[in-house]
């Protein structure tokens, strides 16, 4: 089984306007409204692709109800932990022809330690060897930033398969757990290595070295131009198919998904990746949060060696 977790969903809310101008009102030519948050987009491309997963996260207030009804009408199995505070909304203002966007995501609401002991009790029941796990996402606060640390020690010790998407220092403390797979993308990596991107364009072998501190088999996304992958045996670049892209958030969360899809079917990192960079170029190229089909994964898929 594929179980997603995610710390600090969110309703993300994409407003289309046809150009930015400040200290004046702008009018919304269209809006849509996704169920986000990191994990929560991992399950619904996981479902996009017919692949079971179970969704558990913290999920509170009016937002929270409408996620967790979204949700089940995708019947994607979910685990929630209520919580009294309210699940954030994150805006994504897109200008016409998806030349720029501004997204602003909300911190999310205060996680309380009760609350907290719940949602660990809910993990420890689903402890089964051979699961993957996805941790995916922000911490709300209330949450320590070992706290996927911790958790990852708790997965990997069951025998499953931790898998860290998270940025910052919940990133730093958490690769050090030595979960089974990270996904960086180039920014998160950059910052992990303390490097500029120039510095890090000069330097070799800074994969290996992203892994000295202690994942088991890293990808590292870079948008349009692909990923590369490293483990203890090798660094190889690949390059994303083409696509027109329209919103490339989530691309990274779908990514996630191709890739997990195919390692828990027992394939090596380098026979997964061609999923991950086709899932993510399939959602890159829809609006919103809006993820790829089934579909195009496969005919994308096709153009990648
Ligand atoms: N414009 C694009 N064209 C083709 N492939 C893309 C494009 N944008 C993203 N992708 C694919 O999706 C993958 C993940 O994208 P990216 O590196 O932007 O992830 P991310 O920064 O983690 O995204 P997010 O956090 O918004 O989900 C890339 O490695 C690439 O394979
Ligand atoms: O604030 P976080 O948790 O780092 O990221 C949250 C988020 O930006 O990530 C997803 C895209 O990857 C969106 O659904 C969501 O709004």
């Amino acid at each position: 089984m594929i179980y997603t977790l995610t710390l600090n969903p969110a309703a993300d809310l994409e407003l289309q306007i046809d150009e930015f101008a400040f200290d004046s009102v702008s009018r919304a030519n269209s809006s849509r409204l996704d169920c986000g948050g990191k994990g929560f987009n991992v399950s619904r491309m996981l479902n996009n692709l017919g692949v079971e997963s179970i969704a558990l996260g913290f999920i509170g207030g009016f937002t929270g109800q409408r996620l967790a009804s979204e949700l089940g009408k995708m019947n994607i199995q979910c685990q929630f932990t209520q919580i009294a505070g309210e699940t954030r909304t994150n805006v994504t203002v897109v200008e016409a022809g998806n030349k720029r966007h501004i997204k602003v995501n909300e911190a999310g609401p205060n996680i309380s330690p009760e609350e907290l002991s719940n949602l660990v009790e809910q993990v420890k029941q689903n402890l089964n060897a051979g699961d993957w796990w996805v941790l995916g996402g922000s911490l709300p606060k209330g949450v320590s930033a070992s706290f996927y640390a911790e958790l990852i020690t708790l997965i990997e010790n069951a025998g499953a398969h931790a898998v860290l998407d998270t940025s910052g220092e919940a990133l730093r403390e958490g690769i050090l757990a030595q979960p089974s797979l990270v996904k960086p993308n180039l920014e998160e990596a950059q910052e992990l290595l303390g490097l500029s991107s120039e510095e890090l364009t000069q330097t070799q072998g800074w994969t290996q070295a992203l892994l000295a501190m202690g994942p088991k088999n890293l990808v590292v996304s870079l948008g349009k131009k692909g990923a590369m992958i490293a483990d203890e045996h090798q660094c190889a670049e690949f390059t994303s198919p083409t696509i027109v892209e329209a919103n490339p958030i989530g691309a990274g969360d779908s990514m996630v998904a191709g890739l997990v899809w195919r390692l828990s079917l027992g394939e090596s990192l380098s026979q997964a990746l061609p999923y991950g960079l086709a899932c993510g170029a399939a959602s890159a190229s829809r609006q919103g949060t809006d993820l790829g089909s089934l579909e195009q994964v496969e005919q994308l898929r096709k153009q990648i060696n």
